[in-house]
């Protein structure tokens, strides 16, 4: 390419001035992209609320799409191929992020619950980039993990976490989902979680879904939870996103915007992934550095318990505040308020606000950096090492 190409840039895309070598950057906003915004682009980045697909594209000058995500459901890939579209995504960019928020679901819900982590049996559902970051942050704190994933076993992969069936992951005291949604293939993800293997969860197990909403049959999750059967539940994601059921988000644990993967590493990570595959397509330098952002951080006190290892984790992230504000944002009371509290929102409001919340999201850095000061009992090293926190005492 010999001019210099017009980038068309989702307006929540961090750091977009690594791209400042490589073409002139216009933002737009993602949900619902405009097309006529794409009139004499050659390159298009997205976060995963953009459809992209021949109704986007055809007949546009666009030759490459970059998505700042893991998850490339939004995306019809087989158009972009068929189309002779390159495609770029950001696999891994923002695991430790969703590996964090998973690891602090679990040490809450056993502290509130006075379940002993050593005793914990952990099933994963997906052991790609995610499911590994989880299992090695479980695993560490002592907790025993077995995870499902049938095209690694197909495949002969070797996996440091054992593979087992999904019914073995399903009868876990813990289940957290990290599978790419999928609807076609051998073994397809929508609904994998239907209302007969709902049916089977009690509510002495914790249930977390960081991947995408239909994963998980939402319909009758509800029904299990409001009958008071269901799993205890976490759920980041939704499967009418940007919806979220009001009597759904009241029924589970806890709730959040699909945000589990918002940490300010991830998402730079994830733009910085983008840059580096521009470069490499339009054959120029693409070599800066990925922006660094977390600021220094130390805690001064020792890290001796479960509840201390937990205390140390919110400094960067208070899960039940994403959950107060989707509850807000969604017209629900406080916890606890009855049904006839409730504000009827209208579903272009909820859809505005759940959007509102994830661009206005505050800044959330993960745990690496931190410094340690204060005593460390051993059994937490392994898992403040691999959360990259320095001890130094
Ligand atoms: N809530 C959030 O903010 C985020 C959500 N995600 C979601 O998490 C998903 C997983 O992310 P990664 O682990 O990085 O993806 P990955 O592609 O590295 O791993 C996915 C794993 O799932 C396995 N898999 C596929 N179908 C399966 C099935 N039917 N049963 C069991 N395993 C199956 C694959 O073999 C693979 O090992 C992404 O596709 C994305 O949708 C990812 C990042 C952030
Ligand atoms: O990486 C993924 O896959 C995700 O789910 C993203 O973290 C979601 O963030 P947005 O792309 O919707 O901003």
């Amino acid at each position: 390419m010999t001019n210099v190409p017009t980038i068309i840039a989702d307006e929540n895309m961090p750091a977009l001035e690594l791209f400042s070598g490589l073409g002139e950057v216009r933002t737009v906003p993602g949900r619902p992209l405009p097309r006529a915004a794409l009139t004499g682009a050659q390159v298009l980045l997205v976060r995963s609320v953009t459809r992209v697909d021949e109704a986007l594209l055809a007949g546009t000058s666009v030759r490459f799409v970059g998505s700042a995500t893991i998850g490339t459901d939004h995306v019809d890939l087989d158009y972009l191929a068929r189309a002779g579209i390159r495609f770029a995504h950001a696999p891994g960019c923002n695991a430790m992020a969703v590996a964090e928020y998973v690891l602090q679901a679990v040490l809450a819900w056993a502290l509130d619950n006075g379940r002993a982590l050593q005793r914990l049996r952990v099933g994963l559902v997906g052991l790609g980039n995610v499911g590994r970051s989880v299992a090695g942050l479980l695993e560490a704190v002592g907790c025993t993990v077995v995870a499902s994933d049938p095209p690694q076993v197909e495949a002969g992969a070797q996996t440091a976490v054992p593979l087992g069936t999904l019914e073995q992951v399903l009868a876990c005291d813990v289940i957290s989902l990290h599978v790419p949604l999928t609807t076609a293939g051998p073994h397809p993800t929508h609904h994998l979680l239907d209302a007969a293997r709902l049916a089977a969860l009690t509510p002495a197990q914790l249930l977390i879904n960081t991947c995408r909403g239909p994963v998980i049959d939402n319909r009758a999750l509800l029904a299990r939870l409001e009958a008071g059967q269901g799993p205890v539940t976490v759920l980041d994601v939704w499967e009418q996103e940007p919806q979220v059921p009001p009597a759904l988000l009241a029924a589970v644990w806890r709730g959040s915007p699909h945000i589990a993967g918002y940490s300010v590493e991830g998402k730079v990570r994830g733009t910085w992934m983008l840059y580096r595959a521009l470069g490499q397509w339009l054959g120029v330098d693409a070599s800066r550095a990925m922006p660094q952002q977390a600021p220094v951080r130390t805690w001064e006190a020792p890290v001796a318990s479960m509840a201390d290892l937990l205390a140390l984790l919110r400094t960067a992230y208070r899960p039940e505040e994403d959950h107060r504000l989707l509850r807000e944002a969604m017209g629900l009371p406080p916890e606890g308020g009855s049904r006839e509290t409730w504000v009827p929102l209208t579903d272009v409001t909820r859809g505005t606000n759940f959007d509102q919340l994830r661009k206005t999201y505050r800044v959330r850095h993960e745990t690496a950096g931190l410094r340690v000061t204060g005593a460390v009992a051993p059994v937490w090293q392994t898992v403040l090492s691999r959360l990259g926190v320095v001890v130094s005492q």
